[in-house]
């Protein structure tokens, strides 16, 4: 059969809207076992490793999955939680946070769900479930705020596969990416300074980026460029001056040459050079997950104290702050213009923002 069964068709079904929350994936426990197929459908997607397929296909099945499902394994077994993977766990409360949020603002009947390009739950399988829950209008939602061809494209790629095999579609709209978007950048901005509030300030801010290869760049993808235009409005927004902060990019994979500065290489770098006090923070990754538990948190500490630094902090992920909730709602209400009727006054509400940011800044300069 070329397509996929149609869900009992009842007449008088109320129409929904959906918004899809996509990320990564993750494996289902912190075992080797488990880790192979992640990595093998991970690593096996073409928009991942772009080198010829009968050679990676000898190097991955031949080499990385004779030896990565062990070594990555431990890494999650370091940051597993007792709800299972850091990942997992916060896009699920994220979706559910979103939901509520919207709940307040909308009118129309929504259904916000979320999925994983790798693994479970799958964005097919969780597009049918809501399409039999009658959602004929579907918002795609990646969990990436700068665009890449290997995480952003091949989320997309997923819905769209699953669209070629269904014969009654939903309407799909795909959001590209939003990390310029004054709500994301706001979030961000509020994460770091309530960080702050609490531990103080560091000598050096590193903004740490999730690297792809090199050679994407040269290719034509937008990612160094977004991932600098991030950094850039943090930069701003937050006041710091250049010798305040650094951008650089993490989890170098294979051989080839990735984007540079390295995180690792930086924080050795700022270790040797004296700077007491560097907080990391990974403003690409919205949920904790291995790269920022384990690579940055545990790997990264290690080598900027290693190498004479002081004082190491990280700086949590946006995860389930209310204002990255309520960045994630405007972000989505931006894209389901017309699909979705607002019964709030966003003009009033940014309003009564603004009111309340003043009004904090001044007590501190008291
Ligand atoms: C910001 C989004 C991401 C991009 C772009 C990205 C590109 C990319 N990743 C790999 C290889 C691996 N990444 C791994 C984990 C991982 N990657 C992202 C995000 C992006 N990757 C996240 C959120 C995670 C964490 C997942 C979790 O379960 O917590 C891994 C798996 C772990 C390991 O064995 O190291 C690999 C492998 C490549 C090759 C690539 C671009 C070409
Ligand atoms: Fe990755
Ligand atoms: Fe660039």
């Amino acid at each position: 059969m070329k397509y996929l069964k149609e869900p009992d068709y009842s007449h008088g079904q109320q129409s929904k809207t959906g918004i899809l929350l996509v990320n990564l994936g993750t494996p289902e426990a912190p075992t080797a076992k488990a880790l192979r197929p992640y990595l093998k459908e991970f690593l096996s997607d073409p928009r991942v490793v772009e080198i010829p397929r009968a050679v990676w296909w000898l190097i991955l099945n031949g080499i990385i999955l004779n030896t990565r499902p062990k070594k990555s394994a431990a890494k999650y077994a370091a940051i597993w939680t007792t709800d299972g993977s850091p990942l997992r766990v916060h896009t699920e409360k994220q979706a559910k946070l979103l939901k509520g949020w919207l709940g307040e603002k909308v009118a129309s009947p929504l259904m916000v769900e979320y999925a994983m390009r790798y693994g479970k739950p799958s964005v097919s399988a969780t597009l049918a479930r809501m399409k039999a829950a009658g959602c004929d209008r579907i918002l795609i939602l990646p969990s990436y705020p700068q665009y890449a061809a290997s995480s952003t494209a091949t989320a997309f790629d997923a819905a769209y596969a699953w669209l070629l095999k269904t014969r009654n579609q939903p309407a799909l709209r795909t959001l590209k990416h939003y990390h310029d978007h004054p709500a994301y950048i706001h979030a961000l901005t509020a994460n770091i300074r309530d960080y702050w509030q609490m531990h103080g300030r560091p000598d050096v801010l590193l903004m740490s980026f999730h690297g792809v290869p090199r050679y994407t760049l040269d290719k034509g993808d937008p990612y160094h460029c977004e991932c600098q235009k991030t950094g850039r409005l943090l930069s701003e927004a937050l006041g710091l001056e250049p010798g305040q902060f650094r951008l650089t990019f993490q989890s170098r994979f294979g051989r080839a040459e990735w984007l540079q500065p390295y995180t690792d290489k930086t924080l050795e770098a700022l270790g040797r050079e004296g700077v007491g006090r560097v907080d990391v923070v990974a403003p690409g990754f919205t949920a904790d997950c291995l790269e920022t538990l384990e690579e940055l948190a545990m790997e990264g500490r290690a080598g900027f104290l290693a190498t004479g630094g002081k004082e190491f902090h990280y700086i949590p992920a946006l995860n389930e702050h209310p204002q990255w909730i309520a960045a994630l709602g405007q972000i989505a209400l931006d894209n389901l213009g017309g699909w979705v009727s607002e019964t709030w006054d966003r003009d009033a509400d940014e309003q009564a923002r603004q009111t309340s940011k003043n009004l904090a800044l001044n007590l501190a300069r008291r």
